[in-house]
Order: C-alpha cells, then sequence, then structure tokens
C-alpha cells in the first residue's frame, strides 16, 4: 500500500522541526530516512504511524488519512518497531512474538494456523528458536531486539515501520535483518521505511531514501543518487572519507 506524507510540517509546541514534506512510498519500496540526532526522524515515523498529531499537513494510507482510520486497521495494516518500549513484560519470547498477532485475532490468547505460522517464521528468521521459552526480561539487549522484529513479522503489516532496527545487533545480525526487509519489499510488495544511522546499510539496501537536515529542509529520491559525499557531509555536518572496497563505496567521517 501506498504511504504519503503530503505539505506535512511537524514540530512540537507550534514549533516546527521542519515544513511541508511531501513524499510517497510505493509498495515493494525500501526507504531509510537519515539525519543527525534530534533532527526529527522519530517523530517523522511517529506521525506515518498515526501516533502523533502534524502541525500541519496529513498522512494517508492508500489516499486515507492515517487520523481517521480506526486503529484496528491500522495496527492491521502498518506495523511499527519504535525506539521506546516499557520493559515490564514478564513473559517469555514465544509469548511476545505471539502479541503480534493481536490486530488480527483480536484477542492476547486467540491462536490461528496462520498465525501460528507466522510466529514460528519470524523466530526462525531472527534466530530465535533456542529462546522461544526463555523469560524476555533475561535476554540481552541484542537479543531483546531481534524478538522486537520478530513480533513486527509475526503482525505481518503491508507497512513496516522502523525506528532504529538495527539497535544493539552484531554486525552478522544487522546485516540478517537488513536483507529481510528489503526482500519484504522486493519480494512480498511491502512498503518498508527505516530510520537508519549507517549510511552503508542504507546504501546497499534501500531503494530509496529521504535526508531530514537540520535546518529543516528535505531531500528524496533514489539511494544512489542522493548518497553522496556531498550531500552526506551536508547531512552530519562533518568530513567523509571514500573508502573503496570490492568497487562498493563506503562513506566514513574522518
Ligand atoms: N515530546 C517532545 N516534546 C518536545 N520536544 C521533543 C519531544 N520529542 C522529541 N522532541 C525534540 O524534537 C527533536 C526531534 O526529535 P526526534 O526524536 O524526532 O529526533 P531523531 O532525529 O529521531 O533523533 P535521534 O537520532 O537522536 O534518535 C529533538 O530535538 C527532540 O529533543
Amino acid at each position: 500500500m501506498t504511504l504519503s506524507a503530503e505539505n506535512l510540517t511537524l514540530g512540537y509546541s507550534g514549533k516546527s522541526l521542519y515544513q511541508n514534506l511531501n513524499v510517497t512510498m510505493l509498495p515493494g519500496e525500501c526507504w531509510g530516512i537519515l539525519g543527525r540526532n534530534g533532527c526529527g526522524k522519530s517523530t517523522l515515523l511517529h506521525a506515518l504511524g498515526g501516533l502523533i498529531k502534524p502541525l500541519s499537513g496529513s498522512v494517508s494510507i492508500q489516499g486515507n488519512p492515517v487520523a481517521s482510520l480506526p486503529r484496528i486497521t491500522l495496527a492491521q495494516t502498518m506495523g511499527l518497531l519504535l525506539q521506546e518500549e516499557s520493559s515490564l513484560f514478564s513473559g517469555t519470547v514465544l509469548d511476545y512474538v505471539r502479541f503480534g498477532r493481536f490486530p488480527h485475532n483480536g484477542s492476547l490468547a486467540g491462536r490461528d494456523e496462520l498465525g501460528e505460522a507466522l510466529v514460528q517464521n519470524a523466530l526462525e528468521q531472527m534466530e530465535l528458536n533456542a529462546l522461544a521459552l526463555r523469560l524476555v526480561g533475561t535476554l540481552s539487549g541484542g537479543e531483546r531486539q531481534r524478538v522486537r522484529i520478530a513480533m513486527l513479522l509475526a503482525q505481518s503489516p503491508v507497512i513496516y515501520g522502523l525506528d532504529e532496527p538495527l539497535l544493539h545487533l552484531d554486525i552478522c545480525h544487522q546485516a540478517t535483518a537488513m536483507k529481510l526487509l528489503r526482500d519484504l519489499a522486493a519480494t512480498q510488495r511491502k512498503t518498508v521505511v527505516m530510520v537508519l544511522h549507517d549510511t552503508l546499510w542504507a546504501s546497499r539496501y534501500c531503494d530509496n531514501v529521504l535526508l531530514l537536515y537540520e535546518n529543516g529542509n528535505a531531500l528524496s529520491g533514489a539511494a544512489k543518487d542522493l548518497l553522496s559525499k556531498d550531500n552526506l557531509e551536508e547531512l552530519y555536518g562533518c568530513k567523509m572519507q571514500a573508502l573503496i572496497i570490492d568497487k562498493e563505496v563506503h562513506y566514513v567521517p574522518y
């Protein structure tokens, strides 16, 4: 499904972070949102998911304003992995991943064959089978992040919005997660949008990027065009060195 922001102005207490942002994310596209700390990436993801009200403008899914969609319809359509999470959950990994099915079966205890298959598949994809019966509260940071991604996979929304999905993951699990998210877009025609801090993963796995500048400007387009040395130096406000490894350019700050 198509996720669109139209003339979106976001901010807090009447003060805007950026104004009149327009972006359209199509089925089958994998998007990266990049920018410095505090530029408004999480704020944008919250607005795309209907969790905060824009100062002006709107977000829509298939032309329907997110603000007008029933919460249950929204949860069946769009899945969010947010940065902040309360750590009060006292159940097992399996219980937690099964929560992903809540929007579809309307019950925390409800089970259905398709849902259980998705839960098992999500555990497998995030390499969590051996941890399925462990209490979530006893896991390491990276293990917990994989569990949170697995819950989102079990939810199986049409649009995936993820805030720093690679947080706490070791580099091998980062690669696994990025390939998986890219494949959701490439092979299942899902719309995937994620906040990333690593420009290499963005250039390797995202079709498109949205660059949010500290001065409120925004630039969107093909990752291969926008992730240039000049753009990244301006975006992050630091000098970048281009390293070419196996014909792939990596930009590393000095
Ligand atoms: N509830 C709030 N009330 C007031 N200001 C807020 C609120 N939430 C965030 N901000 C401010 O809005 C700005 C954007 O925050 P946001 O979390 O979107 O940044 P970000 O780009 O995701 O940053 P990071 O890379 O550090 O996660 C920051 O300056 C932040 O301090």
